[in-house]
């Protein structure tokens, strides 16, 4: 599937900063669905605060329900949001045509004077990261059987946008709370503001760094490495979350400083992988539970090379492809990390989102074996 209609569009737009909205919108005609301003303030009793689903950095989100009864959720983007037009042409430029049932759809859009906003398919029951995160009153009763849907339905989603289109998208900001919750829990990817095209003949593109502490690839946080394995890692540590209820965020887990991947490593030192399970999942197979943690290692390793591909973690997860464990070369990947040049707010927020996690790592990791 091509994916890439708005290419032209965004480096047009480069070339000449006085581009109007105008000008957009009519580029923008017959490629996808226009709305007016009018229709999306009527769809969502005109922004009013009792349709708010949601606040994002880039803007806030609201229900909407369309003329032919169609319920939306409405993404507007705030006038000072750091998302300039450009971000948002490549928004649309990735989800246009891009359709999967574990991605969210974008209907249409509306650029009109200052505004614009994206029109996506509503989705019923919030965000993953409200549902197994959040407050008490927010969270969602998700049993096991629910999880492993959430991780293989996330998981195909992300084997779409890398195996499957023309060129590969790479998400950059794989978190809960971009998941989203179908009315049956199917899990749908969102949140694409922050993808790029990543076409297949290069190995890496070197951007600013996006995405989320917590989630980011060692060497995607300390050089701006972005391949679809920065994907693949911030995957592995939403498994982790899935499995254990617990949010990568923190930094207290397992009774000292220290973050859900580094704890999952002295777990699985220790041979207790399933002091890791989230105390509220009343019954689950343990030997599933164990494998889906290990995935979720595999994912996250400090060398980018040695992770799977979204094709190889679908396999994976859905056992056609037998774990094997074996000795690798793990720690010191970045012990040459070059920092001069960063500011002590970078350095920091590689280190604690990185570093004390890579270096806790065993030097025993897993490899795959295909059957
Ligand atoms: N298509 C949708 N259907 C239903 N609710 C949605 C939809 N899109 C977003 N939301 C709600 O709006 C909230 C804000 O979404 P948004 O994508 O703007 O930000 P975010 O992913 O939470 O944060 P960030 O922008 O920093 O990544 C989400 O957490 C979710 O609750």
């Amino acid at each position: 599937m091509n994916c890439s209609c708005f290419g032209a569009l965004v480096s047009d737009r480069n070339k000449d900063p006085a581009h109007s909205l105008q000008h957009i919108d009519g580029a923008l005609q017959g490629k996808i669905k226009l709305f007016t301003y009018n229709e999306l303030s009527t769809a969502t009793n005109n922004f009013h605060a009792s349709n708010k689903l949601g606040r994002g950095g880039f803007g806030t989100v609201y229900k909407g329900i369309l003329k032919n009864g169609i319920q939306v959720a409405v993404k507007a983007l705030s006038a000072e949001s750091k998302q300039g037009v450009n971000e948002f042409l490549t928004e649309i430029d990735v989800v246009t045509n891009v359709k999967h049932p574990n991605l969210v759809e974008l209907i249409g859009c509306c650029v009109q004077g200052n505004n614009r906003i994206l029109v996506y398919e509503y989705v019923e029951n919030n965000s993953l990261d409200q549902a197994l995160l959040g407050r008490k009153s927010n969270k969602i009763k998700l049993d096991w059987g629910k999880r492993i849907d959430i991780c293989l339905g996330t998981a195909r989603g992300l084997k779409f946008l890398h195996e499957e289109l023309e060129p590969p998208i790479v998400h950059r900001d794989i978190k809960a709370s971009n998941i989203l919750l179908a009315e049956d829990f199917a899990p749908k990817i969102g949140d694409f503001g922050l993808a790029k095209f990543f076409p297949e003949n290069i190995t890496h593109i070197s951007t600013r760094v996006a995405g989320t502490t917590g989630y980011l690839a060692p060497e995607y946080a300390l050089r701006g490495q972005l391949t679809k394995k920065a994907d693949v890692y911030s995957f592995g540590v939403l498994i982790l979350e899935i499995v254990s209820g617990r949010s990568s965020a923190k930094e207290n887990w397992g009774g000292k400083q220290k973050v859900l991947l580094e704890w999952t490593w002295e777990l699985y030192n220790e041979k207790s992988l399933l002091e890791l399970v989230d105390p509220d999942l009343e019954e689950y197979p343990e030997d599933e539970v164990v494998r889906f943690i290990k995935v979720a290692l595999f994912c996250s390793q400090a060398a980018a090379n040695r992770r799977p591909s979204m094709n190889q973690v679908v396999a994976m997860l859905s056992k056609n492809i037998r774990l094997n464990e074996k000795e690798l070369t793990a720690p010191g990947f970045f012990e040459d990390a070059d920092l001069s040049g960063k500011s002590s707010t970078q350095k920091k927020m590689i280190f604690d989102s990185t570093s004390r996690t890579i270096n806790s790592f065993p030097d025993t990791i897993t490899e795959i074996i295909p059957r």
